[in-house]
């Protein structure tokens, strides 16, 4: 399945075509024996391996949504009423039902008794304080609604009713409602592990000498970060030099068990493409998606395992994380969250090439305009540092004008 890579627009792979193969080549990763049981809080970031259903209703019973007095709202008329004051209901407690004609003081999140349909809100009653425990007395009250600040059973959620869908991304407003629901334990995919290469002669380690004609590894760091951000265990093979023989030794002793080996450059067209040529025997297939930056792709797999190679640029690669293997393992295993699509005005004209779908790299301004930073290289690191989100601008789209709407998506 080795091709040769189309430099021209019209035969480029589009971005879906290219996410549905990513997509397909991680396919597998989904499978029961993916998934492992873990407290809630090591659950942060993971996606639901299954649905959740409410073993119990939240809340669990009745309760005070105030301190005040609970009341049976028929014993009030509207010109209000004076209640006996009967021993308070504090949270946590199960309160002997409510006799007719008497108040209970209760806290918020106490039961509500039984026989009480209302709570009076303390600041509502006349004397507006609690009496001293043990004292007895009465209290005026305004008439209540039946209902009024009383949170029912099962009102947020009722048990038997699905809590959570499979492939959700546990965040912490869903680990806390699966503590809410009494739940220690979660089923979630297991963290994905990337082997992670970045390839190229040229390029040598930060804190190094940095001798002429060299560079230093941004792409590691850069995709390392990104990864770890997404909750994906990164495995790190350093740089490999242009030796093909070199890249496929490295695959080989470092690939062990890795989910996914990621290369960064050697898939263009140059004559030392060191990741076309390691791969020259691997059923990968080396192609140019319609996309700017990050249009030359590789993707197939080395010895069995999964295999992405992102092309050489920074920009490019963190486009290429963003737009296919983000939403791969998103779509396939729940986590990492898919980018939120946002709509935003440019705040300057653009162009864009007829035949690819742009992503250009903004700054998103709390008025909902977007300022690009930077132009369209796909080496420029700094501006990608000074961006929050990226823009899109789709095939098709070859202008558009200051205020023109585009979706962004926030890094
Ligand atoms: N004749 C053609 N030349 C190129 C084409 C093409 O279609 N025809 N495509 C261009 C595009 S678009 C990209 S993107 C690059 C992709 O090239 P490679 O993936 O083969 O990557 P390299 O050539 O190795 O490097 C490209 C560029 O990125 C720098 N780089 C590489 N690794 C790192 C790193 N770890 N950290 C920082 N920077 C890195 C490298 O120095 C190059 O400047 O090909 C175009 N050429
Ligand atoms: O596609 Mo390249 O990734 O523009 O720079």
């Amino acid at each position: 399945m080795t091709s040769h890579p189309h430099s021209s627009a019209a035969r480029a792979r589009s971005v879906a075509d290219h996410a549905a193969a990513v997509a397909q080549l991680l396919r597998p990763l989904r499978s029961a024996d993916r998934t492992e049981s873990l407290p809630l809080t090591q659950a942060l970031g993971r996606g639901l391996a299954g649905d959740v259903a409410a073993p119990i209703s939240l809340p669990p019973f009745a309760n005070s949504q105030m301190d005040g007095y609970a009341v049976r709202s028929g014993d009030i008329p509207d010109a209000g009423a004076e209640l006996r004051i009967v021993p308070p209901v504090p949270a946590g407690s199960s309160p002997q039902p409510l006799e007719p004609g008497t108040a209970a003081p209760i806290m918020t999140g106490a039961m509500i008794p039984a026989g009480a349909d209302a709570v009076v809100p303390i600041e509502r009653a006349v004397p507006d304080r609690f009496l001293e425990p043990g004292h007895a007395g009465t209290v005026k009250l305004p008439p209540a609604a039946a209902g009024t600040f009383v949170r029912s059973a099962g009102s947020d959620i009722a048990a038997g009713e699905h809590a959570l869908v499979a492939g959700t991304c546990l965040g912490p407003a869903q680990l806390g409602l699966l503590a809410a629901l009494g739940i220690p334990e979660v089923r979630v995919y297991k963290a994905v592990t990337v082997l992670l290469v970045t390839t190229g002669d040229e390029v040598v380690e930060p804190g190094s000498q940095l001798p002429p004609g060299k560079i230093y590894d941004s792409n590691g760091t850069l995709l390392e970060a990104a990864m770890k951000q997404a909750g994906l265990n990164v495995r790190r093979a350093g740089i490999s030099t242009d030796s093909p023989e070199d890249l496929r030794a490295l695959l080989r002793t470092q690939g062990q068990g890795a989910d996914l080996i990621l290369t960064t450059g050697g898939v263009s067209k140059g004559a030392y493409e060191v990741v076309r040529q390691a791969m020259a025997d691997q059923p990968v297939e080396f192609l140019h998606v319609a996309m700017q930056p990050g249009g030359p792709q590789g993707v197939g797999t080395f010895d069995g395992v999964p295999f992405l190679g992102f092309p050489g640029n920074p920009v490019s690669c963190l486009v290429s994380f963003e737009m296919f293997l983000r939403p791969a393992l998103s779509a396939l295993l729940g986590a990492p969250a898919a980018r939120l699509p946002l709509r935003a005005r440019l705040a300057g004209p653009l162009t864009s090439p007829a035949h690819k779908h742009q992503v250009r790299r903004g700054t998103l301004r709390p008025g909902g305009t977007v300022q690009l930073e930077g132009g369209e290289g796909s080496h420029l690191m700094h501006a990608l540092a000074g961006s929050n989100v990226l823009v899109h601008v789709p095939a098709g789209v070859t202008e558009l004008a200051a205020g023109d709407e585009v979706e962004v998506w926030m890094l």
